[in-house]
């Protein structure tokens, strides 16, 4: 039916965020939020170009091997698709027809590894940057505040000042290719958040900064503004009593700050592409 915004979250091999990431979906507007099992697209059975909003769940994508997500970008890179285009030919088309797509955590590694961030000059499939092992060499579980940077042409974090997500990861250390790609990352901002501190302020101080990622990068989108990754999960903080003080803390509203991001992901959608 015309007007709906469709989103849909690829689930399996070891995704285990999708369904908080659907239920954030349909809080922030979405009519159609789905579920769907990476074997039902590799069948051909269920094809992108009926969504508008992909949404990458976080997770262990086959248990971490050969690093994180490495090997579901593999697959979402050469395995083929049954009587269609392969999964790569679905994304670089759905990519040309405006519509947006967002990797959490695992969902964030496998955009990353797979080169669809931060995909300078529009360059999908060649990566240029990696997410590998957190500085501390163990597995980060842990509340981060959020720097917002304003002039970001990012989509999702329009509007947004500073957020308070949770990470959970043991390979969040965001690092570039190349000098030359860390510089055009900052000149073009694409690095719409970084870890800070309460004031907001970029810190590279463990454990604000949990991983010791470069520039204190926490997420970063394609020049468009309408690919987007982060390693905090925004859809582990939807509603007051998902906040880890919330029994203590007065005045903190209903709703959680991570809805907001899907929120600005629902308008886009209504306003650009319906
Ligand atoms: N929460 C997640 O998605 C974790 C991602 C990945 N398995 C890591 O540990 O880095």
């Amino acid at each position: 039916m015309a007007g709906q915004v469709k989103a849909v979250v690829i689930a399996g091999n070891g995704t285990n965020c999708e369904r908080e990431v659907a239920f954030a979906c349909r809080l922030a507007g979405a009519e159609v939020a789905d579920i769907v099992h990476i074997a039902e697209f590799l069948a051909g059975r269920v094809r992108l170009e009926d969504y508008h909003f992909l949404n990458l769940a976080g997770g262990f994508l086959d248990g971490d091997d050969l690093g994180s997500a490495k090997a579901g970008a593999n697959r979402l890179l050469h395995a083929p698709v049954a009587g269609g285009p392969s999964m790569a030919e679905q994304i670089r088309r759905f990519v040309e027809d405006g519509k947006l797509i967002m990797g959490v955590c695992n969902g964030f590694q496998l955009m990353v590894k797979m080169g669809l961030l931060p995909a300078l000059d529009g360059n999908l499939m060649q990566q240029s940057a990696t997410l590998t092992f957190n500085d501390s060499g163990r597995f980060e579980d842990r509340w981060t505040y959020l720097a917002v940077d304003g002039a970001s042409p990012c989509v999702y974090t329009r509007g947004l000042d500073g957020l308070y997500l949770p990470v959970r990861h043991g390979e969040g250390k965001f690092v570039p290719a190349s000098d030359e790609v860390l510089a055009r990352i900052e000149a073009e901002h694409l690095a719409p958040l970084r870890y800070a501190d309460e004031q907001l302020r970029p810190t590279m101080d463990y454990p604000l900064n949990p991983n010791g990622s470069t520039r204190a990068i926490a997420g970063v989108c394609d020049p468009t503004g309408r690919l987007f990754g982060l390693m905090p999960h925004p859809e582990a903080y939807l509603h007051r009593t998902h906040h880890p003080r919330w029994t203590r803390e007065e005045d903190l509203p209903e709703e959680g700050m991570g809805l907001w991001l899907y929120r600005n992901a629902v308008q886009f959608i209504r306003e650009n592409i319906l």
